[in-house]
């Protein structure tokens, strides 16, 4: 996507109220140099030989800007990524050592410093980002398409990036989010990058209203279309298009599509209230739609086209912030949700009735456990795997003691697990988990469905000091597993079990 080129200056601010307050500027100086980043000034020569004289292994990427290299420095302690910028009118590197200089947060591709080539072109050095872009995230055919879970967190990170800069002391409006400037750092957090189209003033200065609409088509505010329109809302907008492409995984602009353009494609299902066509069929999606409508209509009131009407930076991030919390708990909604639809069952009994049917439907299943939260060596005897077959017709056959193991990880002991997951969402499964763990963040993974189930209520029946029987909730979206061990003594526990119903 090229950008809409502009035959102005660059866009360095002249006009810098920073330290307007004279009073205060010996305070703010101070507070000033404890935050201001260190800007190193790295020698030509050091970059030339960190690049292999920016050789083909070294290189990155291309942008509109110009080539990103990789290098090593420091005797290999100092992984960086080295911006050669083609000089135009439109962009110069000054602006974005100007504005990078003063902003720095861990949601951004930070600046480390610059260099000078012979002909005095500055080159910048920002922090290296080993895992791509977003958008080879979600448009690579090669790569793991991120879930649903993940694509909110990203689109969080994004979102608390842009508000940084939005509530910095002048605000910066960074005028080209999209999915390409969105880099992947080293712990699989998503950061801004690529300041070069970067504004730092005060829409009422001067410079800023000199400077000319500017960006890439398929994210730029259309309403921006001269240089009073300029507004932190035109990051809304462009924030909003972003937020459309990680959901649906379809380009800004894809011609393959009718419309092709993504907000002409995604608006008319969001007001039809087609929430789920809008997004991405490689991706699981909860069974409770309401996150599903409010994150596409968050979306669509990001792309509002009068300005006002679109929420602030800080509200997408509230907004952003639930969602990440209901979609990364979708156990307790369910469990909510269960627990007011149905009585949950208390006693033995009760539980029995629902296991009655399900066994009979019981069908194979490989589980898989994740470790979370317990240190590697206590792992050792709480074996991570299994997969397993139905174990016994619940009606009078006996138990098949048939666990099958995970190639992955390797052998286990005494690890089994029953579980059926007929019966709508409410699979039962006897676990026998660690002692101590918490058990509200227990998930299994269920291998064969590519989604997890959650172990929702220890209380159902509980055997011996270690033995419990789980109802399972089928939720795509928790990560985290604290079990260990599975039963290994189901006959007695199915004893109890069965005892409990005759007693009842
Ligand atoms: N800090 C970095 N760490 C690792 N790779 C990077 C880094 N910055 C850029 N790249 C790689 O270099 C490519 C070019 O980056 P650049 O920011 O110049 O252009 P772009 O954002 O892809 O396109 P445009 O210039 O049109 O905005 C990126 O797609 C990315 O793959």
């Amino acid at each position: 996507m090229g950008y809409l080129s502009c035959n102005s200056e660059s866009a360095i601010i002249t006009c810098d109220p920073y330290n307007w307050d004279i009073k205060n500027r010996k305070k703010r100086k101070k507070k000033k140099k404890k935050k201001e980043p260190k800007i190193r000034q790295f020698s030509y020569s050091d970059l030339e030989s960190a690049t292999d004289g920016f050789s083909a292994q070294s290189f990155l990427g291309k942008g509109s800007h110009g080539n990103v290299y990789k290098a090593v420095l420091d005797e290999g302690k100092l992984i960086v990524a080295v911006k050669k910028t083609i000089h135009s009118s439109l962009l110069h590197p000054d602006n974005e050592i100007e504005i990078l200089s003063r902003v720095r947060s861990p949601r951004l591709v930070n600046l480390l410093g610059f260099s000078l080539d012979k002909n005095d072109n500055k080159l910048l050095v920002v922090e290296f980002m080993p895992n791509g872009s977003l958008y080879d995230l979600l448009h690579s055919s090669n790569r793991r398409t991120p879930s649903l879970s993940k694509r909110v967190r990203y689109a969080l990170q994004i979102a608390k990036a842009i508000e940084v800069l939005h509530s910095s002391n002048p605000p910066v409006i960074h005028r080209d989010i999209k999915s390409s400037n969105i880099l992947i750092d080293s712990n699989w957090n998503a950061r801004l990058g690529d300041f070069g189209l970067a504004l730092r003033g005060f829409v009422e200065d001067v410079k800023l209203k000199c400077t000319p609409p500017a960006g890439t088509l398929g994210y730029l505010d259309p309403g921006y279309i001269a240089p009073e329109n300029l507004t932190a809302k035109n990051d809304v907008f462009s924030f909003g298009i972003l937020l459309l492409e990680i959901l649906s995984g379809r380009n800004a602009i894809d011609v393959n599509y009718s419309p092709p353009s993504v907000i002409d494609w995604a608006l008319p299902l969001i007001k039809r209230g087609e929430y789920t066509s809008i997004y991405d069929a490689r991706i699981d999606i909860p069974d409770d739609i309401s996150v599903l409508k409010q994150l596409a209509n968050l979306a669509a009131k990001c792309v509002r086209s009068t300005t006002e009407k679109r929420p602030a930076m800080s509200d997408v991030v509230k907004c952003l912030s639930s969602f990440t919390e209901r979609i990364s708990s979708p156990m307790w909604n369910n469990l909510r949700r269960r627990m007011t639809k149905e009585s949950t069952p208390t006693s033995l009994s009760a539980s029995l009735s629902i296991g009655h049917d399900m066994f009979d439907n019981s069908r194979e299943l490989i589980v898989k456990t994740i470790k979370h939260g317990i240190r590697k060596s206590s792992l050792k005897n709480y074996s991570k795997v299994s997969s397993f077959e139905p174990y016994f017709d619940f009606k009078n056959q006996p138990f098949a003691d048939r666990i099958r193991r995970s190639n992955s990880i390797g052998s286990i002991s005494e690890t089994k697990v029953t579980l059926d997951t007929d019966l709508g969402h409410k699979p039962l499964a006897l676990v026998e988990v660690k002692p101590g763990l918490d058990l509200k963040m227990s998930a299994l993974r269920l291998s064969k469905s590519r989604s997890l189930s959650v172990l929702q209520s220890a209380r159902l029946i509980h055997d011996s000091e270690r033995g419990f029987v789980f109802r399972l909730v089928k939720n795509p979206y928790i990560r985290s597993l604290n079990v260990t061990k599975l039963v290994s003594d189901e006959k007695s526990l199915l004893k109890k079990m069965i005892e409990g119903k005759k007693s009842t």
